[in-house]
């Protein structure tokens, strides 16, 4: 037991959010869905998952910490029981135990899929719940409340009915600077050297061509000629030509697709123009309506976009407390500005977890910046015991392909090996052609990286920093330590002793 932190959920009905590991020491009583003792199952030589090295007779660890800790046999981690007679046994598994019981995945490294038109379908959410998604990320940027809605009660319906135990997190808009809707298009493209023209005014609809409507009312008088516009953090980048009125004329310098609701950042010398959005509230009055449909629904996270300090994670806290005394719903800090990375340590503190949101973090710092930002985030978040997700752009070219670059892998790999407790898909598994595929490549990586890791990590030190606040927490804490030495070094044993 390492500062390894779950996304442990039940198959209640509202999936619970466990907290790290050692946390518990925290607790008293433990909560009632943890539950020792883990079975330790073998898997056979000719397993098929490509989960596991299938040269080498590896054992899979199928966790208790849920109620029964068994997969369901259209999971990709299950493990069917062995059927030669040195097997160790395995508890059997009936259909009835998997409804009651739920499942806990043998893989640490949990997954969230956002949901989008490309998955919102019942057998859509159920074909990436067997494919391995831990939490459903609806992004309330897009969509209405009614439609996020029938996306919370499938998933629910696909953990009462078929035992899984998909979690729910809503993603706040947050009030930076954003294209509107493009009058129903998916996507508009933008090419080189092309003049568009960006404004508040609401166009009718159809959208005059080359047309784009911004949210924010000051942005023409903010602008100024000579600036870069970045749609995207640079998907599409355009130059400031011309101030008319509401209207800001702009040339197309680096062609692209435009897709509604794209965020918009500009540059002047070299340096993003971020006084404005210093300006706006993190939580707009749209966000707490939409936190309040969270609360309502019961979502198990709520992620708070554009985070610039830990006060507005403190008092979404304590508006959650106050509105549902007996929630339960995390909070978690999602870094995407130069504020949040000024005051990170704080701001983790004071979340339930935090997501390194490399979309917009690419826009706000330079993009050579983003992966040591990365590293710091994780490190920070293992350092403080906190949960901490990895996303944006993992698999971006899935969003077309059926595979992968190389690159997209090492990347995947890289967050693993860092420890990342999560991992995001966002276009891939909302608009993209093959979710489940992209899905698949998460799963795989993480799982080969994984046991890679555990290869490596069995002949070094174990470094726990303490995090006990008090005397009795420390006893516990020592414990827990010894305990989990004794499973690192139980696992360095030479076969057959290894179970
Ligand atoms: N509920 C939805 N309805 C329609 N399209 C969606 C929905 N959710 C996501 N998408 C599409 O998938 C794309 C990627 O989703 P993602 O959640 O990463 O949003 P984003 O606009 O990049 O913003 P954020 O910075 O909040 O992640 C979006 O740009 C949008 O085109
Ligand atoms: C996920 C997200 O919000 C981002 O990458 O910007
Ligand atoms: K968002
Ligand atoms: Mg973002």
């Amino acid at each position: 037991m390492s500062q390894s932190l779950h996304f442990v959920v039940s198959s209640s009905r509202s999936p619970n959010l466990t907290l790290p590991n050692r946390s518990y020491l925290k607790l008293s009583p433990p909560p009632s869905n943890l539950r020792f003792p883990v079975t330790f199952v073998r898997r056979p030589i000719s397993a098929s998952s490509s989960d596991v090295d299938s040269n080498s007779p590896s054992k899979v660890l199928v966790s208790d910490n849920g109620k029964g800790g068994v997969l369901p046999a259209t999971s990709p981690e299950y493990v069917p029981p062995p059927s030669d007679s040195s097997s160790i046994d395995v508890d059997a598994v009936t259909e009835a135990d998997l409804k009651e019981n739920g499942f806990r995945s043998t893989r640490r490294t949990k997954l969230v899929c956002t949901i989008g038109p490309a998955t919102c379908g019942f057998e859509q959410l159920e074909a990436l719940a067997v494919g391995g998604m831990n939490v459903a990320r609806i992004n309330m940027c897009h969509g209405s409340r009614e439609w996020h809605r029938r996306v919370i009660e499938r998933v629910r319906r696909l953990n009462e009915e078929k035992g899984f135990a998909v979690a729910i997190m809503m993603d706040t808009e947050g009030s930076e600077i954003h294209m509107g809707e493009l009058g129903g298009a998916p996507s508009a493209k933008a090419e080189d050297g092309e003049i568009w023209t960006f404004s508040v005014r609401a166009f009718d609809s159809p959208r005059p061509e080359r047309t784009i409507n911004v949210n924010y009312d000051g942005f023409a008088e903010d602008v100024k000629v000579g600036d870069e516009l970045l749609v995207d953090g640079g998907m599409v980048r355009f130059d400031v030509i011309e101030k008319i009125g509401p209207d800001v004329k702009c040339r197309c310098t680096d062609p692209g697709l435009l897709l509604p609701r794209a965020n918009l950042t500009f540059w002047r010398d070299g340096s993003l123009v971020r006084e404005r959005n210093a300006m706006l509230p993190t939580i707009s009055s749209k966000d707490w309506l939409d936190i309040d449909f969270g609360i309502a629904e019961g979502v198990d996270f709520i992620a708070i976009s554009f985070v610039k300090s830990a006060e507005v994670i403190k008092h979404l806290k304590s508006y959650i407390a106050a509105r549902s005394r007996d929630s339960d719903i995390a909070v978690i800090a999602k870094i995407e500005s130069i504020d949040s990375l000024k005051n990170l340590e704080e701001i983790i503190q004071a979340s339930d977890g935090a997501m390194v949101a490399r979309g917009d973090l690419g826009a706000q710092i330079p993009l050579e910046q983003v992966p040591s930002a990365q590293q710091r985030i994780v490190q920070l978040c293992r350092h403080l015991n906190k949960p901490v997700i990895v996303a944006s752009q993992l698999l971006e070219s899935m969003i077309e392909y059926p595979t992968p670059t190389r690159a997209e892998v090492a990347d995947v790999s890289e967050a693993v090996r860092q420890r990342a407790d999560a991992l995001m898909l966002s276009g891939e598994s909302a608009m993209g052609l093959f979710p489940e595929k992209a899905l698949a490549v998460l799963r795989s990586v993480s799982v080969r990286i994984e046991k890679w890791w555990r290869e490596e990590k069995r002949h070094e030190a174990m470094e726990l920093p303490d995090i006990a606040s008090s005397f009795s927490d420390s006893i516990s804490e020592q414990i827990c330590n010894s305990a989990a030495k004794m499973g690192k070094y139980s696992f360095a044993l030479p076969f057959p002793l290894q179970i």
